[in-house]
Protein backbone atom coordinates (compact mmCIF):
# COMPACT_ATOMS: atom_id res chain seq x y z
CA UNK A 1 0.00 0.00 0.00
CA UNK A 2 1.39 2.90 -1.33
CA UNK A 3 0.75 6.20 1.14
CA UNK A 4 -1.66 7.41 -1.65
CA UNK A 5 -3.97 4.28 -1.04
CA UNK A 6 -4.29 4.90 2.91
CA UNK A 7 -7.74 5.96 4.13
CA UNK A 8 -8.90 9.58 3.41
CA UNK A 9 -10.94 10.87 6.34
CA UNK A 10 -13.95 13.05 5.30
CA UNK A 11 -15.64 14.90 8.27
CA UNK A 12 -19.05 17.05 7.61
CA UNK A 13 -19.46 19.57 10.11
CA UNK A 14 -22.15 21.86 11.04
CA UNK A 15 -22.53 24.50 14.60
CA UNK A 16 -23.22 22.04 17.61
CA UNK A 17 -26.09 22.04 20.00
CA UNK A 18 -26.50 20.77 23.61
CA UNK A 19 -26.36 17.10 24.98
CA UNK A 20 -29.60 18.11 26.85
CA UNK A 21 -32.46 20.21 26.60
CA UNK A 22 -31.52 21.27 30.32
CA UNK A 23 -30.21 24.08 31.52
CA UNK A 24 -27.59 22.86 33.11
CA UNK A 25 -26.43 21.37 29.59
CA UNK A 26 -27.67 24.58 27.26
CA UNK A 27 -25.17 26.72 29.72
CA UNK A 28 -22.25 24.34 29.23
CA UNK A 29 -23.05 24.64 25.20
CA UNK A 30 -23.74 28.33 25.59
CA UNK A 31 -20.34 28.58 27.51
CA UNK A 32 -18.25 26.92 25.21
CA UNK A 33 -20.03 28.70 21.80
CA UNK A 34 -20.22 32.18 23.37
CA UNK A 35 -16.31 32.51 24.89
CA UNK A 36 -15.17 31.88 21.25
CA UNK A 37 -13.80 34.79 20.16
CA UNK A 38 -14.24 34.34 16.57
CA UNK A 39 -18.24 34.16 17.72
CA UNK A 40 -18.02 37.51 20.27
CA UNK A 41 -14.96 39.55 18.62
CA UNK A 42 -15.25 42.22 21.78
CA UNK A 43 -12.12 42.72 23.80
CA UNK A 44 -12.21 39.18 26.53
CA UNK A 45 -12.26 41.78 29.46
CA UNK A 46 -15.05 43.39 28.57
CA UNK A 47 -17.27 40.27 27.27
CA UNK A 48 -16.31 37.32 29.67
CA UNK A 49 -17.74 39.69 32.63
CA UNK A 50 -20.94 39.89 30.86
CA UNK A 51 -21.04 36.36 29.45
CA UNK A 52 -20.45 34.73 32.89
CA UNK A 53 -22.38 37.47 34.76
CA UNK A 54 -25.45 38.12 32.49
CA UNK A 55 -26.32 36.03 29.44
CA UNK A 56 -25.07 32.79 31.39
CA UNK A 57 -27.27 33.30 34.16
CA UNK A 58 -30.74 34.35 32.31
CA UNK A 59 -30.04 33.11 28.67
CA UNK A 60 -29.97 29.12 29.29
CA UNK A 61 -33.41 28.96 30.95
CA UNK A 62 -35.06 30.65 28.39
CA UNK A 63 -33.07 28.18 25.46
CA UNK A 64 -33.47 25.17 27.16
CA UNK A 65 -36.77 25.55 27.50
CA UNK A 66 -36.86 26.47 23.60
CA UNK A 67 -34.44 23.19 22.78
CA UNK A 68 -37.04 21.24 24.40
CA UNK A 69 -40.01 21.79 22.39
CA UNK A 70 -38.12 20.78 19.32
CA UNK A 71 -36.07 18.28 21.13
CA UNK A 72 -35.96 13.93 19.61
CA UNK A 73 -36.64 12.88 22.76
CA UNK A 74 -36.55 9.02 21.45
CA UNK A 75 -32.86 9.51 20.47
CA UNK A 76 -31.77 12.41 23.17
CA UNK A 77 -30.59 14.87 20.98
CA UNK A 78 -31.41 17.73 18.95
CA UNK A 79 -32.29 18.20 15.80
CA UNK A 80 -29.36 19.64 13.95
CA UNK A 81 -27.27 16.60 15.30
CA UNK A 82 -29.68 14.33 14.38
CA UNK A 83 -29.47 15.58 10.78
CA UNK A 84 -25.62 15.83 10.56
CA UNK A 85 -25.57 12.75 11.43
CA UNK A 86 -28.07 11.04 8.95
CA UNK A 87 -26.13 13.30 6.27
CA UNK A 88 -22.97 11.48 7.09
CA UNK A 89 -24.44 7.99 6.99
CA UNK A 90 -26.13 8.62 3.83
CA UNK A 91 -22.65 10.04 2.32
CA UNK A 92 -20.59 7.42 3.90
CA UNK A 93 -23.11 5.12 1.73
CA UNK A 94 -22.99 6.60 -1.68
CA UNK A 95 -19.08 5.14 -1.38
CA UNK A 96 -17.00 7.98 -2.10
CA UNK A 97 -13.75 5.96 -1.64
CA UNK A 98 -11.51 5.53 -5.03
CA UNK A 99 -7.96 4.22 -4.50
CA UNK A 100 -8.28 5.14 -1.41
CA UNK A 101 -10.92 4.35 0.58
CA UNK A 102 -12.88 7.10 2.59
CA UNK A 103 -14.05 7.09 5.56
CA UNK A 104 -16.79 9.43 6.50
CA UNK A 105 -18.24 10.57 9.87
CA UNK A 106 -19.69 14.61 11.18
CA UNK A 107 -18.40 16.73 14.11
CA UNK A 108 -19.58 19.78 15.47
CA UNK A 109 -17.66 22.89 15.79
CA UNK A 110 -19.26 22.99 19.90
CA UNK A 111 -20.63 20.36 21.97
CA UNK A 112 -20.33 16.80 20.93
CA UNK A 113 -18.87 14.47 18.72
CA UNK A 114 -16.16 17.68 18.87
CA UNK A 115 -13.78 18.10 16.13
CA UNK A 116 -10.48 17.66 17.84
CA UNK A 117 -12.35 13.87 18.86
CA UNK A 118 -12.81 13.32 15.78
CA UNK A 119 -10.19 14.37 14.16
CA UNK A 120 -8.23 11.56 16.87
CA UNK A 121 -10.75 9.11 15.68
CA UNK A 122 -9.45 9.37 12.13
CA UNK A 123 -5.93 9.18 12.89
CA UNK A 124 -6.71 6.33 15.11
CA UNK A 125 -8.03 4.60 11.83
CA UNK A 126 -4.99 5.52 10.07
CA UNK A 127 -6.11 8.60 8.01
CA UNK A 128 -2.95 10.95 7.27
CA UNK A 129 -4.97 13.22 5.10
CA UNK A 130 -8.23 14.55 6.54
CA UNK A 131 -11.13 16.81 4.69
CA UNK A 132 -13.10 18.88 7.02
CA UNK A 133 -16.61 20.07 5.12
CA UNK A 134 -18.22 22.95 7.12
CA UNK A 135 -22.23 23.11 5.81
CA UNK A 136 -22.06 26.83 5.80
CA UNK A 137 -22.83 27.96 2.19
CA UNK A 138 -21.97 32.09 3.42
CA UNK A 139 -18.57 32.92 4.86
CA UNK A 140 -18.32 33.86 8.16
CA UNK A 141 -15.82 34.51 10.67
CA UNK A 142 -17.56 32.96 13.45
CA UNK A 143 -18.53 29.79 11.42
CA UNK A 144 -16.04 29.13 9.12
CA UNK A 145 -13.04 30.48 10.74
CA UNK A 146 -14.33 28.78 14.09
CA UNK A 147 -13.62 25.75 12.73
CA UNK A 148 -10.45 25.98 11.20
CA UNK A 149 -9.38 27.33 14.59
CA UNK A 150 -10.37 24.13 16.38
CA UNK A 151 -9.21 21.46 13.34
CA UNK A 152 -5.55 23.58 14.33
CA UNK A 153 -6.14 23.47 17.58
CA UNK A 154 -6.38 20.26 17.42
CA UNK A 155 -3.43 19.22 15.11
CA UNK A 156 -1.40 21.66 17.31
CA UNK A 157 -0.46 18.84 20.14
CA UNK A 158 0.85 16.44 17.59
CA UNK A 159 4.19 16.17 16.15
CA UNK A 160 2.90 13.93 13.29
CA UNK A 161 0.07 15.95 12.24
CA UNK A 162 -1.97 14.34 9.04
CA UNK A 163 -2.28 16.65 6.11
CA UNK A 164 -5.71 19.50 6.26
CA UNK A 165 -8.13 20.49 3.92
CA UNK A 166 -10.82 22.46 4.54
CA UNK A 167 -13.98 23.05 2.03
CA UNK A 168 -14.50 26.45 0.84
CA UNK A 169 -17.94 28.51 1.13
CA UNK A 170 -20.18 27.75 -1.66
CA UNK A 171 -22.38 30.36 -1.58
CA UNK A 172 -22.84 30.78 -5.59
CA UNK A 173 -22.34 27.16 -6.45
CA UNK A 174 -24.51 26.40 -8.67
CA UNK A 175 -25.13 22.85 -7.27
CA UNK A 176 -26.18 24.68 -4.18
CA UNK A 177 -28.70 27.18 -5.99
CA UNK A 178 -29.67 24.21 -8.09
CA UNK A 179 -30.47 22.20 -4.91
CA UNK A 180 -32.44 24.97 -2.67
CA UNK A 181 -34.45 25.58 -6.28
CA UNK A 182 -35.51 22.05 -6.57
CA UNK A 183 -36.17 21.94 -2.71
CA UNK A 184 -38.21 25.00 -2.62
CA UNK A 185 -40.05 24.25 -5.64
CA UNK A 186 -41.25 21.15 -4.13
CA UNK A 187 -41.96 22.13 -1.14
CA UNK A 188 -44.11 24.83 -2.35
CA UNK A 189 -46.17 22.72 -4.81
CA UNK A 190 -47.23 20.66 -2.20
CA UNK A 191 -48.81 23.53 -0.19
CA UNK A 192 -52.48 23.85 0.26
CA UNK A 193 -52.15 27.70 -0.55
CA UNK A 194 -50.00 30.03 -2.51
CA UNK A 195 -48.00 32.12 -0.66
CA UNK A 196 -48.29 35.73 -1.86
CA UNK A 197 -44.40 36.13 -0.85
CA UNK A 198 -41.12 34.13 0.39
CA UNK A 199 -38.74 35.29 2.60
CA UNK A 200 -35.32 33.87 2.33
CA UNK A 201 -34.16 34.44 6.12
CA UNK A 202 -30.15 33.87 7.12
CA UNK A 203 -28.96 34.30 10.31
CA UNK A 204 -27.67 37.12 11.07
CA UNK A 205 -24.36 38.40 11.63
CA UNK A 206 -23.41 41.96 14.26
CA UNK A 207 -22.41 44.63 11.75
CA UNK A 208 -19.62 45.22 12.93
CA UNK A 209 -18.04 41.74 11.99
CA UNK A 210 -19.12 43.09 8.53
CA UNK A 211 -17.59 46.61 9.14
CA UNK A 212 -14.31 44.51 9.65
CA UNK A 213 -14.34 42.50 6.88
CA UNK A 214 -16.69 39.67 6.80
CA UNK A 215 -18.21 38.81 3.43
CA UNK A 216 -20.64 37.60 4.87
CA UNK A 217 -23.93 39.59 3.88
CA UNK A 218 -22.29 39.92 0.30
CA UNK A 219 -22.38 36.10 0.09
CA UNK A 220 -25.76 35.80 1.02
CA UNK A 221 -26.72 38.79 -0.80
CA UNK A 222 -25.42 36.65 -3.94
CA UNK A 223 -27.04 33.54 -2.92
CA UNK A 224 -30.24 35.18 -2.74
CA UNK A 225 -29.81 37.07 -6.30
CA UNK A 226 -28.82 33.81 -7.87
CA UNK A 227 -31.96 31.78 -6.26
CA UNK A 228 -34.22 34.31 -7.61
CA UNK A 229 -32.83 34.60 -11.01
CA UNK A 230 -33.06 30.51 -10.93
CA UNK A 231 -36.47 30.56 -9.60
CA UNK A 232 -37.63 33.47 -11.75
CA UNK A 233 -38.96 35.93 -9.10
CA UNK A 234 -38.57 39.70 -8.48
CA UNK A 235 -36.96 41.10 -5.26
CA UNK A 236 -40.40 41.63 -3.87
CA UNK A 237 -41.35 38.15 -4.92
CA UNK A 238 -38.56 36.49 -2.87
CA UNK A 239 -37.79 38.59 0.18
CA UNK A 240 -33.95 38.87 1.71
CA UNK A 241 -34.18 38.86 6.03
CA UNK A 242 -31.53 38.04 8.69
CA UNK A 243 -32.77 36.57 12.20
CA UNK A 244 -31.40 35.07 15.48
CA UNK A 245 -30.47 38.80 16.63
CA UNK A 246 -28.63 38.51 20.03
CA UNK A 247 -27.36 41.07 22.26
CA UNK A 248 -28.15 44.93 21.80
CA UNK A 249 -25.35 45.30 19.22
CA UNK A 250 -26.66 46.56 15.83
CA UNK A 251 -26.98 43.48 13.57
CA UNK A 252 -26.89 43.25 10.00
CA UNK A 253 -30.70 43.57 8.36
CA UNK A 254 -33.66 43.97 7.48
CA UNK A 255 -34.45 41.69 10.52
CA UNK A 256 -36.73 38.49 9.69
CA UNK A 257 -39.31 40.07 12.29
CA UNK A 258 -39.59 43.32 10.97
CA UNK A 259 -40.01 42.22 7.47
CA UNK A 260 -42.81 39.71 8.56
CA UNK A 261 -44.18 42.54 10.49
CA UNK A 262 -44.36 44.75 7.98
CA UNK A 263 -45.65 42.39 5.18
CA UNK A 264 -48.35 41.44 6.99
CA UNK A 265 -49.31 44.67 8.14
CA UNK A 266 -49.16 45.77 4.46
CA UNK A 267 -51.81 42.82 3.74
CA UNK A 268 -50.12 39.74 2.82
CA UNK A 269 -52.21 36.99 3.79
CA UNK A 270 -49.86 34.31 2.20
CA UNK A 271 -46.76 33.64 3.17
CA UNK A 272 -43.75 30.89 3.42
CA UNK A 273 -40.22 31.62 4.15
CA UNK A 274 -37.04 29.23 3.68
CA UNK A 275 -33.70 29.39 5.48
CA UNK A 276 -30.96 29.01 2.92
CA UNK A 277 -28.06 29.33 5.13
CA UNK A 278 -29.05 26.45 7.27
CA UNK A 279 -28.10 23.07 5.88
CA UNK A 280 -29.82 21.26 8.62
CA UNK A 281 -32.90 22.33 10.25
CA UNK A 282 -32.59 23.66 14.17
CA UNK A 283 -33.57 25.61 16.59
CA UNK A 284 -32.82 28.57 14.67
CA UNK A 285 -35.35 27.69 11.75
CA UNK A 286 -37.86 25.56 13.36
CA UNK A 287 -38.79 26.95 16.81
CA UNK A 288 -37.95 30.41 15.86
CA UNK A 289 -39.34 30.50 12.40
CA UNK A 290 -41.65 28.13 12.80
CA UNK A 291 -43.07 29.21 16.03
CA UNK A 292 -42.03 32.49 16.37
CA UNK A 293 -42.38 33.82 13.14
CA UNK A 294 -45.64 32.14 12.47
CA UNK A 295 -46.78 33.31 15.89
CA UNK A 296 -45.83 36.89 14.68
CA UNK A 297 -47.28 36.59 11.65
CA UNK A 298 -50.32 35.53 12.45
CA UNK A 299 -51.06 38.38 15.14
CA UNK A 300 -50.33 40.81 12.89
CA UNK A 301 -53.21 39.80 10.08
CA UNK A 302 -51.75 37.13 7.87
CA UNK A 303 -53.54 34.07 7.47
CA UNK A 304 -51.64 31.14 5.96
CA UNK A 305 -47.85 30.36 7.06
CA UNK A 306 -45.76 27.74 5.64
CA UNK A 307 -41.49 27.05 6.74
CA UNK A 308 -39.98 25.17 4.46
CA UNK A 309 -37.29 22.84 5.14
CA UNK A 310 -33.47 23.03 4.70
CA UNK A 311 -31.77 21.36 2.75
CA UNK A 312 -31.13 18.32 5.63
CA UNK A 313 -30.69 14.55 4.41
CA UNK A 314 -32.93 15.20 1.65
CA UNK A 315 -32.24 13.93 -2.17
CA UNK A 316 -31.44 17.54 -3.22
CA UNK A 317 -29.23 17.69 0.03
CA UNK A 318 -27.63 15.39 -0.15
CA UNK A 319 -26.55 15.06 -3.96
CA UNK A 320 -25.18 18.99 -2.69
CA UNK A 321 -22.99 17.61 0.12
CA UNK A 322 -21.85 14.51 -2.38
CA UNK A 323 -20.73 17.19 -5.06
CA UNK A 324 -18.90 19.41 -2.28
CA UNK A 325 -17.42 16.38 -1.07
CA UNK A 326 -16.18 14.89 -4.18
CA UNK A 327 -14.67 18.18 -5.08
CA UNK A 328 -12.77 18.64 -1.95
CA UNK A 329 -11.70 15.05 -1.88
CA UNK A 330 -10.05 15.09 -5.66
CA UNK A 331 -6.35 14.42 -5.62
CA UNK A 332 -6.73 12.70 -2.69
CA UNK A 333 -8.61 9.15 -3.77
C1 LIG B 1 -22.87 36.69 18.89
C2 LIG B 1 -23.54 35.67 18.65
C3 LIG B 1 -23.73 34.86 17.44
C4 LIG B 1 -23.12 34.89 16.15
C5 LIG B 1 -22.08 35.85 15.65
C6 LIG B 1 -23.70 33.82 15.40
C7 LIG B 1 -23.38 33.50 14.09
C8 LIG B 1 -23.90 32.41 13.39
N1 LIG B 1 -24.64 31.36 13.89
C9 LIG B 1 -24.99 30.49 12.89
C10 LIG B 1 -25.75 29.32 12.97
C11 LIG B 1 -26.48 28.91 14.11
N2 LIG B 1 -26.62 29.61 15.27
C12 LIG B 1 -27.42 28.88 16.15
C13 LIG B 1 -27.79 29.23 17.43
C14 LIG B 1 -27.33 30.36 18.11
N3 LIG B 1 -26.60 31.43 17.61
C15 LIG B 1 -26.30 32.30 18.62
C16 LIG B 1 -25.49 33.44 18.54
C17 LIG B 1 -24.67 33.78 17.44
N4 LIG B 1 -24.60 33.18 16.22
C18 LIG B 1 -26.88 31.79 19.84
C19 LIG B 1 -26.79 32.44 21.18
C20 LIG B 1 -27.51 30.57 19.51
C21 LIG B 1 -28.09 29.58 20.52
C22 LIG B 1 -29.50 29.44 20.55
C23 LIG B 1 -30.19 30.29 21.55
O1 LIG B 1 -29.80 30.30 22.72
O2 LIG B 1 -31.15 30.95 21.13
C24 LIG B 1 -27.80 27.65 15.50
C25 LIG B 1 -28.72 26.57 16.07
C26 LIG B 1 -28.09 25.61 17.02
C27 LIG B 1 -29.01 24.53 17.49
O3 LIG B 1 -28.63 23.86 18.44
O4 LIG B 1 -30.10 24.28 16.97
C28 LIG B 1 -27.22 27.66 14.23
C29 LIG B 1 -27.29 26.58 13.19
C30 LIG B 1 -24.42 31.01 11.68
C31 LIG B 1 -24.55 30.35 10.31
C32 LIG B 1 -23.74 32.19 12.00
C33 LIG B 1 -22.96 33.11 11.17
C34 LIG B 1 -23.23 33.41 9.95
FE1 LIG C 1 -25.87 31.57 15.68
FE1 LIG D 1 -32.58 32.25 17.86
Amino acid sequence: MTSLETPVGLLIINLGTPDAPDVASVRRYLAQFLSDPRVVDLPRLLWLPILYGIVLNTRPKKSAHAYETIWNHDIGEGPLKTITRLQAEKLAALGLSGKAPVIVDYALRYGAPSIDAQIDALMAKGCARIVLLPLYPQYAASTNASVADAAFAAVKRLRRQPALRIGAPYYDDPAYIEALAARITRDLAALDFEPEVIIASFHGLPQAQIDRGDPYRAHCEETWRLLRARLGMEEEKLRLSFQSRFGPAKWIGPYTSEVVEELATSGVKRLAIVAPGFSADCLETIEELGVQIRDLFLQKGGEKFARLSCLNDSEEGMALVATLAKRELSGWI
